[in-house]
This record gives structure tokens, sequence and C-alpha cells, in this order.
């Protein structure tokens, strides 16, 4: 659905280029939900906004559904933008409109002028975000939640293909930032929408994308699935990500482990393995004894994960055997000290 092609931008400040991204490759596929991460100023908005071309490369090229939108001429590239729709932190809803005119606007200004097949499409996109009952109020009288849901069904009203969300639950306390997740992947799978989401919260990525990309000074440094970089970070900015949203302080850990004797390894389980009970059957089974340093469980997208630290004490051969078991029940292993 999306390729960015050695992907650049500066902007110029007091005649000095300040680069904000630096050769951006990327693909996105139709019908993922797609996070970028970051630390302010790590450069997620300009790269959304590249995306819509809201912001002009300096650099590259932006394909979108097979057109590589940089070339277009205006009045071509107004035309593709209505394949994308975008959602905003501060929601951008029009005060001096109704909710059912907000969301009426898009497609006013696409030129539909049948006033009952617009009157119809409102109606059909309110009810999808579950707002049906707030179609004649005003922005103003609307919660934060509310007012986020308006901008969806704005952003769908001309049956995009893409929908772009700049921090869209980055203003919201938590339970409503769950709930617009949850509306989030709901159109993702009823509409087959592919949808591009940045942020700073881990949180957000764990709960509804597929995959992920880290980025950091202008650059991504790690991409994968979800499951992969929560449960394996490998860059530092990916690590503090993961550690700060599981409130981990991994030096901390280590100095506590110091104090602990035999092999120390953690398992990462995911899907039906989170819940099988191995750790008893291996103890019995090869005389080795074993104690939880550290463990967690949790969901990532709906799938069950866990990760379990545990110091294995036992002769070599018990403690190999137990490791080979963890392999071939399809559990994922990492030793953290030897002995
Ligand atoms: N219009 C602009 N003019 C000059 N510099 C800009 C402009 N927009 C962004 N920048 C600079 O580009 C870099 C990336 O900014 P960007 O807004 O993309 O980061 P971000 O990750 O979205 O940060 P935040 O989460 O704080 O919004 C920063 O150094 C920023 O100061």
């Amino acid at each position: 659905m999306i390729q960015l092609k050695n992907l650049s931008k500066s902007y110029r400040v007091d005649g000095r280029e300040i680069p904000a991204l630096k050769r951006i490759d990327l693909t996105i596929n139709a019908g993922e939900i797609f996070g970028v991460i970051g630390h302010s100023g790590a450069g997620k908005s300009t790269l959304i906004r590249l995306i819509n071309l809201l912001e002009r490369p300096t650099g590259g090229s932006v394909f979108v559904d097979g057109t590589d939108i940089t070339t277009l001429s205006s009045s071509d590239l107004r035309l593709e933008r209505q394949k994308i729709g975008m959602i905003f932190q501060h929601f951008n809803l029009l005060s001096a409109k109704t909710v059912a005119n907000n969301v009426a606007f898009p497609l006013q200004v696409a030129g539909v002028l049948d006033k009952a097949a617009i009157k119809n499409r409102v109606a059909d996109l309110l009810e999808l975000v579950g707002l049906s009952d707030h179609a004649d109020k005003y922005p103003a009288q609307l919660s934060g939640g509310q007012k986020q849901r308006v901008g969806i069904a704005r952003a769908l009203a001309n049956n995009p293909k893409l929908l772009l969300c700049d921090e869209a639950t980055s203003a919201l306390d938590p339970q409503t930032t769950q709930s617009v997740l949850q509306l989030l992947l709901e159109i993702n799978q009823k509409l087959n929408l592919t949808i591009v989401l940045i942020t700073h919260e881990m949180d957000v990525i764990r709960t509804v994308c597929d995959r992920v990309a880290v980025i950091d000074g202008g650059e991504i440094v790690e991409m994968g699935a979800v499951t992969q970089v929560f449960l394996h970070p490998k860059h530092p900015t990916s690590r503090r990500f993961v550690f700060e949203s599981e409130h981990i302080d991994e030096n901390r850990q280590f100095e506590d482990f110091a104090h602990v004797p035999g092999k120390i390894v953690r398992l990462t389980f995911i899907g039906e393995s989170t819940y099988k009970s191995l750790l008893g059957d291996m103890a019995r089974d090869f005389g080795i004894d074993f104690s939880i340093l550290a463990g967690r469980i949790e969901r990532i997208k709906g799938t069950a994960c866990g990760q379990l630290t545990l110091a294995f004490t036992g002769d070599d051969a018990s403690i190999a055997a137990s490791l080979a078991r963890f392999t071939a029940e399809g559990i994922d292993f990492e030793e953290l000290r030897a002995c």
C-alpha cells in the first residue's frame, strides 16, 4: 500500500538545512496496522506527513497504492489524497459545524452533490463510530473520545484505502485511548483499511499494531513484527521503550541477579505455550531446581505472550536436557548468565 524509497526531508532554518529524516526505506502492506514509535523530535510527524505530501520530501519517492505521488500534478494529487484519510491528536474539527456537518464536509469538498446520498453516508459513518445519537451536537459538546470518533468518521467519508493517525490517542485518558484503539481495530478488520499510526506510547503499538518501526534521529533503527520487537528489542532506543512500558529497570535487575546462584535463562512464550505447565514437569523429569527472578504475561494484539527469567540449579547435563525440552516445545530461550 505504501512504499517509501530513499526518502529524506530537511527543513531550512535560518539558512541552514536541518535533517529531519534520512534515507528512509519502508514498505507497508495493504490491510496491516503499522506503527511508528519514537521520542519527541525523532521525525515521526514528518514521516507521516510525507505519506500524504502535507510535507514535500527533499529526496526520494512516496508510492501509495502503486503511484509515485511525488510526481503528480496538484489536481491529480488532490484526487489521490481522497484515498488517504487522516486523524490528528487535537481532532481538528470545525467548531461551527455540527457533528453531521463535520463528517459531510469532505464529501462536499470531493464534489458529491446528492444531499440524500450525503445524509445516508453520514448516518452510516456515525453508526460505525457509535455516534448516531450525537449528529446534531457541536464539537464543544463532546468528550475527547467522542471528538476523535467524529475525526475517524470524517476521515473515512470518502472511502479511503489508508488511514494515517498522528498521535491520535495522545490527548485521551487511558480508558478512552483503549476504546478508540478498539474502534481502529474494528474498522481495520471490517473495511480492510491499512492504518499507519505514530505514537510515543508502546502500549498503543502493543494493542493494535502488526508491525512497528522504531525511529530515532530521523532514521529507522529497528523494524519488525510487534511480538518480535516487544519480546526481543535490539536497539537501545527500542529497549528503552519496551522496558519503560513494562516498568523494568534492566541495570537494577542485573544487580539483583548477581546474588542468585545458577544458570540464568530468559524464556519467551508465545500463544498456547504461555499456558503450558512445563516447569513442574521438567523439575520432576530432570531433577533440576529453579527460582523465578522475573516474569510477565501480557497480550500483544490479542496474542498471549510471556517471559520468565529463571535461575536453574542442578547438574549441567540435566539443565541442558531441560533447555532441549524448551526448544522441543517451541519455547525460545536466551541465556543471560552461564552459571
Ligand atoms: N516546520 C519545521 N521547520 C523546521 N524544523 C522542523 C519543522 N518540523 C519539524 N522540524 C524538526 O524536524 C525534526 C523532526 O521533527 P518531527 O516533528 O517530525 O518529530 P516528532 O518525532 O514528530 O516529534 P514530536 O513527537 O515532538 O511531535 C525535529 O528536529 C524538529 O525540530
